[in-house]
């Protein structure tokens, strides 16, 4: 049987090369923009009904989205989610806007374990005066032990967490110190390796827009730290 010749490749010499194009370098830096672009965090809005998180997440889209839609405030409670990616220099930043009623919050664990950030939004007019032992409507307490139950899943370990102290527009709210002091540090005092969580309580109002922008930086550059114990997903 005759022997198979061996086929060697014969590299081109230079000359023959195909140039490279002339936008070359340019097409090189969009795909490098591109590349950086094409990391997807994902955050789940939480919170007890009535909160805002429908409100806070129509402002977002308002203010994020390259269409800049009207915000719909005429909300309804949420029964199924609400989603939406909005596009950040250095990432996407995928937001999920679930239903806080009771019967409902048994469904938010099914989001845990592909979050990379949870913002807990809080009716600021429907705490009391957000001290725990004063609290007659009782929610102020609610809230607690819902944000506790949230933080004690083993699947939100180390997931940042930003609370949002919402509707600071109106004159009955409480300030924002206050519910650090009386509700989020209480609840921290009881999560054990609270240490290691990255978390901040700012007043937001989602109705007239005020502190939106700095709640999603914040996420954004937690996200980021956070990105060895929770990685990006690729898109
Ligand atoms: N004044 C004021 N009202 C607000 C603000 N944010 C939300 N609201 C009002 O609060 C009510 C409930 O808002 P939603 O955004 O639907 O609340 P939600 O947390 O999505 O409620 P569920 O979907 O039931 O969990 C609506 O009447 C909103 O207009 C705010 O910043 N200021
Ligand atoms: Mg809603």
């Amino acid at each position: 049987m005759p022997r198979a010749k061996k086929v060697r490749a014969i590299p081109l010499p230079a000359p023959f090369a195909p140039p490279l194009p002339a936008f070359a370098s340019a097409d090189r830096h969009h795909c490098q923009l591109k590349l950086t672009r094409s990391v997807e965090y994902s955050v789940l809005l939480l919170g007890l009904d009535n909160a805002g998180k429908t409100t806070f997440h129509e402002q977002v889209k308002s203010l994020f989205l390259p269409t800049s839609p009207a915000p719909n405030f005429k909300t309804v409670p949420t029964v199924g989610q609400n989603v939406s990616t909005i596009t950040l220099p250095d990432m996407y930043l995928k937001m999920w806007d679930v239903g806080g009623q009771h019967s409902l919050r048994k469904l938010w664990q099914s989001y845990y374990t592909s979050c990379h950030a949870i913002v807990f939004i809080i009716d600021s007019t429907d705490i009391g005066d957000g001290n725990l032992e004063h609290d007659n409507s009782g929610r102020l307490e609610e809230c607690r032990l819902v944000l506790e139950d949230v933080l004690t899943h083993s699947e939100t370990e180390g997931v940042p967490l930003l609370v949002l102290a919402n509707k600071q527009d109106r004159e009955d709210c409480v300030e924002v110190v206050r519910i650090k002091e009386g509700l989020v540090k209480r609840v921290f005092e009881g999560e054990k390796g609270s240490s290691i969580r990255d978390s901040r309580v700012l007043p937001v109002s989602a109705l007239t827009g005020t502190g939106v922008k700095e709640a999603v930086e914040w996420v954004r550059t937690r996200v980021k730290w956070n990105k060895e114990g929770r990685p990006p997903v690729m898109r």
